[in-house]
């Protein structure tokens, strides 16, 4: 398999959902939120991110659904996104771009743009090919860990119940130079809470950003971030398999949500939230999907930037 390039990926997701002018090319409904982050000093024994200074760090970020279809209910059975630019001292940035799943449909850029091609509705019939995405799923074992965590979890009743994986394996440095690969996960304080199977039918297609909006106008919501520590030899390079369960994990510190807001014109709207952006203390692995999301976002930001 070949890997295609950012550009290819992203034509072929605007082939896939048509092109909304100005919007993201996927996770294109969304909504803006901002609030603070308090990292726990006890994570430098493992990092030396400012992020884990123990200090407030501003924070604006994004809540979405995946795909590139503007017109996708909330009740729609695909992950949910979180995305969080810190402000560190110094003008630094540091992003976390999370899903609600613990693992990703791809190990591979290829796996990912074979099945957004998969899915593309046929110029004849206006639906994709039923054929085409058994054919998909049957030449890439690696989309169903996903699929099976999907099938048995519907989604999220609120954004602010769901919890968001940072899937891909990271490596963290201490000031000793110690490297120890890491995975990260954000747990609401609230609870996780889905969507019934009566509420899947019953939702109206719009909920998620006005939801999100009450909350926060009543108190702020707020997410653990855990953090799981691996051993040498723990996979690090293919976001589609788990960790062993018995992996140490510890309390990491605490994302407090105080406003939600819509995204047209808002500081979110204009930030690539490019998973690469990262501090001192925090690094990717050679995962080659990780890799290839910088890729993939820039085009799209590009295009979105400039009016495409
Ligand atoms: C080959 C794999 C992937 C590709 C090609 C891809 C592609 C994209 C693109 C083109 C965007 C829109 C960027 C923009 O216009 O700013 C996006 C957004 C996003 N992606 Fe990915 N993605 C991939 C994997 C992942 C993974 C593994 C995660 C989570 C761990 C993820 C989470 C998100 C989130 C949360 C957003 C929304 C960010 C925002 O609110 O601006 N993606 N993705």
């Amino acid at each position: 398999q070949q890997a295609p390039s950012g550009e290819q990926v992203v034509n072929a997701l605007e082939k896939q959902n048509g092109v909304t002018v100005g919007e993201r090319r996927n996770h294109i409904v969304g909504v803006c939120v901002s609030g603070s982050f308090v990292g726990n000093k006890d994570a430098q024994a493992y990092s030396k991110s400012p992020l884990f200074s123990g200090d407030s760090i501003p924070t604006v970020g994004r809540m979405s659904l995946a795909g590139g279809n503007p017109k996708a209910p909330d009740t729609a059975k695909s992950p949910r996104g979180m995305a969080l630019e810190f402000r560190l001292p110094e003008n630094k940035i540091h992003h976390f771009t999370m899903l609600n799943v613990p693992v990703f449909g791809a190990a591979t850029p290829a796996t990912f743009y074979e099945a957004v091609l998969a899915a593309t509705p046929d110029a004849a019939t206006g639906k994709p090919d039923p054929e085409k995405i058994k054919a998909f799923r049957a030449g890439h074992p690696d989309v169903a860990p996903l699929g099976e965590y999907m099938a048995a979890h519907n989604p999220p009743a609120s954004y602010a119940t769901s919890d968001y994986f940072g899937i891909h394996t990271f490596k963290f440095t201490n000031q000793k130079n110690q490297i120890t690969l890491v995975k990260w996960q954000f747990v609401p304080q609230a609870g996780v809470a889905l969507l019934t199977d009566a509420e899947m039918t019953s939702k109206p297609p719009r909920f998620l950003d006005e939801d999100l909006m009450a909350r926060t106008a009543t108190g702020p919501v707020k997410w653990d971030m855990m953090l799981t520590i691996g051993l040498a030899g723990d996979e690090e390079l293919n976001p589609t398999v788990y960790w062993p369960k018995d992996r140490k994990i510890m309390k990491a510190g605490v994302l407090t949500i105080t406003k939600a807001y819509a995204q047209k014109g808002a500081d979110c709207e204009k930030i690539n939230f490019d998973p690469l952006v990262m501090s001192d203390g925090v690094a990717p692995t050679a995962d080659p999907v990780l890799n290839f999301r910088s890729a993939a976002y820039a085009s799209s930001f590009a295009r979105r930037l400039t009016n495409q």
